[in-house]
């Protein structure tokens, strides 16, 4: 079995009908092992004003999908909500944006993807739900685990954030939406 940990973020439409839609699709894709609650976040690291995001994390078993193979679903799942795949990259507001964030120790680099995500260590976006699932998941790189690199992030960075639905609530909002 392959643990993934994959960050969902939403800051444009209805955000958490969109995070609910993606619950819902990589519910058919992944068995699911873990959700976060959903969080309401400033937006970070992005230049002039955009609206807050919704954020989250699922934790998933890939069963026998390649790490490759998991990011193209969630491109899929990125372009079925609108996202237009020419914004990607340049930190615009989106209907919903998925990053692999752990494909259980593997290290990788390719010219589509890096593993770990580069940047999830220091995002409070990222760190926060996270320790909602897995506070003990390590960095295969350093060996720390998120809830030492949650509490190494400064208080202006933690502060920005607050729970605004439950995991089971979202759980819920999805099997509404799919007509469960
Ligand atoms: N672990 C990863 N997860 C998702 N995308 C990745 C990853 N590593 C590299 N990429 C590449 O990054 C590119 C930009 O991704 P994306 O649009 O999600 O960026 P972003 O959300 O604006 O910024 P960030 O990647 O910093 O969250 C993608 O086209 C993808 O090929
Ligand atoms: N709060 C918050 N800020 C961000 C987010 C995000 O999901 N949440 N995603 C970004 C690019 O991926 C850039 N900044």
């Amino acid at each position: 079995m392959a643990h993934l940990w994959i960050a969902l973020g939403s800051n444009l439409g209805v955000r958490i009908r969109n995070l609910a839609y993606a619950v819902n699709a990589l519910r058919e894709e992944f068995v699911l092992l873990g959700i976060s609650s959903v969080y309401e976040t400033e937006p970070w690291g992005v230049e002039g004003p955009q609206p807050p995001y919704l954020n989250a994390v699922l934790h998933a078993d890939a069963g026998d999908l390649a790490p490759e193979e998991v990011l193209e679903r969630l491109e899929r799942i990125e372009g079925a909500l609108g996202r237009d795949p020419a914004e990607k990259g340049k930190f615009l507001p989106r209907p919903l944006d998925a990053d692999l964030l752990l494909y259980g120790d593997v290290v990788w680099r390719s010219s589509r993807l890096v593993l770990p995500h580069p940047r999830m260590w220091e995002r409070p976006f990222v760190l926060r739900p996270l320790l909602d699932v897995s506070p003990d998941v390590r960095d295969p790189l350093s060996g720390e685990t998120a809830l030492s690199f949650w509490e190494r992030l400064r208080e202006v960075d933690r502060g920005g954030i607050r729970r605004w639905f439950s995991a089971e609530d979202l759980l819920r909002l999805a099997d509404l939406l799919r007509g469960n």
